[in-house]
Parts: C-alpha cells; structure tokens; sequence
C-alpha cells in the first residue's frame, strides 16, 4: 500500500519504519529540513530516533507540494496536535483520501480534538483514530503492541489492519471515535501528574495503583458526558494507553512531568524535549470543558494546581490522601 506520513518526530519516525518493514511504501512530509536530508541521505532520524536504521525505501520532503496524495491509500498524521492546522491547512486532499490521526491533543484556543479539527477541514474525508498503548520507541524496537483503529469506516479499518499487523504489532477495531481519541487525550495530564509526584516517597506502586485508577474514573466520567460509550475506558484506547504512558520511562508526559519536579522551567523542558508534552496544554483545556460539562475532576485540579506551584508536593499528597477517603 502507499501512504504519507505527515510530522517526522518520535512517533512519525517509528510508524514510518514500522510500515515500510512491512513492505508499504512511505513518503513522509517534515517540516524540518534537516531532519529530511538526514533521512534520505543516511536512512536515520538520531534527533527523534536515534539509534534506529530506518528503511532506505523512505522517502521524506518538506514541500507538501511534492507529497503523492492522488496515488495514497492513507494520511497519516502523527505531528503534535499544535502544528496539524498550520501544516494542513493549505492542503487540497483527493475526496477519496482515509486521513488517520494518531496524535493526541486539543486545541487549547476552541477546546476542539484533533479529529474535530480534521473533520472541520476536511469535511469530504473519511476520517480514523488510531490509538491504544504505543510508545514509539517500543513498537519500533518490536515489543508487541496493540493499536485500536477507531472509525465508522469498516475498510478504512481493514486497510490499517493490512498496514500495521505482524508479528509483533496488531490493530483492533472500535467504532466509538469519541471515545477512543479522548481516551488517549486525557491520560496525558494523569501521566505527567504521575511524571511529577511519583518521585516523592509516599509515591510507591500503591500510590501508583490508586492514583491511576482514579485517574480512570475521571477520564470516563468526562468523556462520556462529550459522548463517548463507557465501556470503551475498559480497552486499550483508555486504560491501556493511561498504564502505558503513566509508567513508561519513554513518555514524553511522564518525562516533562519528572522535569518539572527537577524544577525545570517551561523554556528548559521546550530546550529539552523539543516540544512540551501534551498533556500539559490538554490540563488546562479540560478543566474549563469538564466545568462546561458539570463534570468534577479533583485529581486533575490537584494536579493542575501542583503544576501552577499553587500547591506543594506535600500538600498534593494530602489532597490526594483525602480524595481516598471519599465513596467511590
Ligand atoms: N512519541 C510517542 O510515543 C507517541 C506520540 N503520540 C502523539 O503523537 C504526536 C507527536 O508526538 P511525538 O512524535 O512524540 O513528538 P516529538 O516531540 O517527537 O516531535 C515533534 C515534531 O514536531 C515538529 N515541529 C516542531 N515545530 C513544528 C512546526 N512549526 N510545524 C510542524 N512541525 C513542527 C518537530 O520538528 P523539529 O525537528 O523542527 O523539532 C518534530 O518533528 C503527539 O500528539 C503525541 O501525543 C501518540 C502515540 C505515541
Ligand atoms: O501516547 C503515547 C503512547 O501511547 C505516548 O505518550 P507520550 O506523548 O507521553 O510519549
């Protein structure tokens, strides 16, 4: 199959290796013209992947002008949710063209997710989620890996399918779209809030165990007042995706989250990272819709307080302590 991959960083890298492994052939668009050089010339990305030999039959460019959309049977995009409009905005998409998002945030300015945004610009598009447990240094170094294809569009499922599966990697499906993106927005600010308070000495497995599963409930609680279906929070998209992230030593939330204890600035951890985690601008988007939904969310707004330095670390365990002692 051929696809474009739009955004070469961590993820992009990985989903474009992955897939030319498999066989497809990919052509990827990267707005920095240095990693783009650095990929068609030595067949490596060492700023966003280092360490990985990518596949010689990737190709990368700058110019969108110069990406195949006619002959595509997918758009991949896998940029931080801050720059898809910006990069796509100038973009005319053949109708047929399955656009498949796999980045994971809102736009802090609307309050819209990145499929919202996609669907808005590209109304003639059939559109897919395709989340789950899936961090990029993993999947690339062939640890097994679900992903869920969320879509209304039984084809545009199968085609991800026939992309993606082998021996180490597979693709469910669901048809809850709502569900399955929030599940994957929302565990960020739960995963950089366990990035943060996770060093301190109280913060064991147990605390580890409790503070996810209410982040859990709250991701359910709000995602179904924006109308995603309950059971959805019991898959890979939600629960998966919270563990995976919340744990993992590669996430970029969970990483910003330790930087922040470090007491790094904001500008440090943007030098550091290169571009701040998701989960960051994603806490103060939800808070306000979560209002707007009547929805309460004492974890996040402990979390969102520790952030802004209006709580300290001592005081965020005792919060968290008392939100224990509540009835579920
Ligand atoms: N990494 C992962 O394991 C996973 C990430 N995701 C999601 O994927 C998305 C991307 O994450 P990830 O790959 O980790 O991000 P990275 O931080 O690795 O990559 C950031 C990318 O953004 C590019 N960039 C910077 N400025 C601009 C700009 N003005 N316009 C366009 N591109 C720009 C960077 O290019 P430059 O070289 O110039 O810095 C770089 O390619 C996020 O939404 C994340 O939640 C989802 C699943 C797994
Ligand atoms: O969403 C992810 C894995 O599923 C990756 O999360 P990070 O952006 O925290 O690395």
């Amino acid at each position: 199959m051929n696809v474009v991959i739009v955004g070469l960083g961590n993820l992009g890298s990985a989903v474009a290796t992955v897939l030319a492994r498999n066989g497809h052939q990919v052509m990827a668009w990267e707005f920095n013209q240095a990693v783009v050089d650095e990929l068609n010339q030595q067949h490596s990305n060492s700023a966003y992947l280092p360490a990985v030999a990518m596949p010689k039959t990737i190709a990368a460019t700058s110019d969108s002008q110069q990406l195949p959309l006619a002959g595509a049977d997918a758009l991949i995009i896998t940029l931080p949710s801050r720059f898809i409009e910006q990069t796509l905005a100038g973009l005319t998409l053949p109708a047929g063209l399955p656009i498949v998002n796999m980045s994971k945030g809102m736009n802090p300015e609307n309050g819209e997710t990145v499929c919202q945004t996609l669907q808005r610009l590209f109304p003639n598009n059939t559109l897919a989620q395709l989340s789950g447990p899936s961090i990029a240094n993993e999947f690339v170094a062939g640890v097994i890996t679900a992903f869920v294809a969320a879509s209304s569009c039984h084809s545009l499922q199968q085609s991800l399918a026939q992309l993606f599966n082998n021996d180490s990697l597979s693709v469910q499906f669901s048809t809850d779209i709502v569900g399955v993106e929030l599940g994957g927005i929302f565990k960020n600010c739960y995963a950089l809030g366990l990035g943060i308070v996770g060093q301190h000495a109280v913060a064991g497995l147990n605390f580890s165990g409790a503070f996810l599963t209410l982040a859990l409930q709250e991701m359910r609680s709000l995602a179904v007042a924006m109308g995603a279906q309950a059971s959805t929070f019991d898959g890979l998209a939600c629960i998966g995706d919270l563990i995976a992230t919340a744990l993992s030593d590669n996430s970029h939330n969970r990483k910003m989250g330790q930087l922040l204890a470090q007491g790094l600035s904001l500008a440090q951890i943007e030098q550091q990272l290169g571009v701040l985690a998701e989960g960051y601008k994603t806490l103060a988007t939800m808070l306000p819709l979560a209002q707007q939904h009547g929805v309460t969310l004492p974890l996040a707004q402990l979390i969102n307080e520790l952030i802004e330095g209006r709580l300290s670390l001592d005081n965020f365990c005792k919060g968290f302590n008392a939100l224990l002692k509540s009835p579920c």
